[in-house]
């Protein structure tokens, strides 16, 4: 579905990602790891469409989409969960999710109801403000919110990130539904390499923006690879 090959992508003459390769089959979920400052976000980014490569190509269901603007994108089925916390604070998760809702252009109101069936605990806490939700909730509401435009592909930075144990449990559990069940296909930033040995069919490990590791979750056991991702 997702095809990156020979992908340059840099910050002035900082070189940020070298001849990167990533396949992302339908109906896979695909993680991409490495250690902080590695280029995972760029490469999120750079297949999004916020970045432009120097050299290679990213094509999306057979079609060269490189110089294809972001929004797109959007529009031919990919959606992106940036780190962190990206949602309104002041709008409450109602409000959040309406006014994306807006800004796809979509009026769609059974994808509010849909994504707040993979999040049911965000059914109880439509009114309250974003910026007054834990880590983990706003987490969902981000996630909800990229699932209003009808992605085929969810590109997720992190989601793991600043959200407490008990919590992870719960993403987990709805990326894995996604998945499963849903049928996106998904590519997976995460540190987090039990969780990523727990959804992914497949994995990546970037180290100053090279692949230098693919491979299946099996492989992801392996002792070197955990050598590959100690900080
Ligand atoms: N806007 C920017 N301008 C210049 N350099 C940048 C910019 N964003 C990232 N970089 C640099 O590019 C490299 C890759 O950064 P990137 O954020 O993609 O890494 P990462 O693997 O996602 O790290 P983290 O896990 O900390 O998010 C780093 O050296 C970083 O300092």
């Amino acid at each position: 579905m997702l095809s990156v090959s020979g992908v340059d992508v840099a910050y002035g003459r900082a070189r940020a990602l070298s001849g990167v390769d990533l396949e992302v089959p339908a109906g896979s979920l695909v993680c991409v790891m490495g250690r902080n400052g590695v280029g995972k976000t760029t490469l999120l980014r750079t297949i999004m469409g916020a970045l432009r490569p120097t050299a290679g190509r990213i094509s999306f269901d057979g079609r060269d989409v490189t110089r294809v603007p972001t929004h797109r994108r959007v529009r031919a089925g990919m959606a992106y969960v940036p780190q962190g916390h990206v949602s309104f604070p002041r709008l409450t998760v109602r409000e959040n999710l309406q006014v994306t809702l807006e800004a796809a252009r979509r009026r769609d109101a059974a994808a509010v109801g849909e994504a707040l069936d993979v999040f049911p605990a965000l059914r109880g806490l439509l009114r309250r403000p974003a910026g007054f939700l834990s880590g983990g909730q706003r987490q969902q509401l981000a996630i909800a919110r990229a699932l209003l435009t009808r992605p085929r592909l969810l590109l997720l930075d992190e989601p793991t990130e600043g959200v407490q144990p008990s919590v992870i449990d719960e993403i987990e559990a709805a990326v894995a539904r996604l998945h499963r069940e849903v049928g996106l296909t998904v590519l997976l930033v995460e540190q987090y390499l039990d969780f990523a040995v727990r959804l992914a069919d497949g994995f990546v490990v970037l180290e100053a923006g090279e692949v230098v590791h693919a491979g299946t979750a099996d492989d992801l056991r392996d002792e070197e690879v955990r050598r590959m991702l100690a900080v």
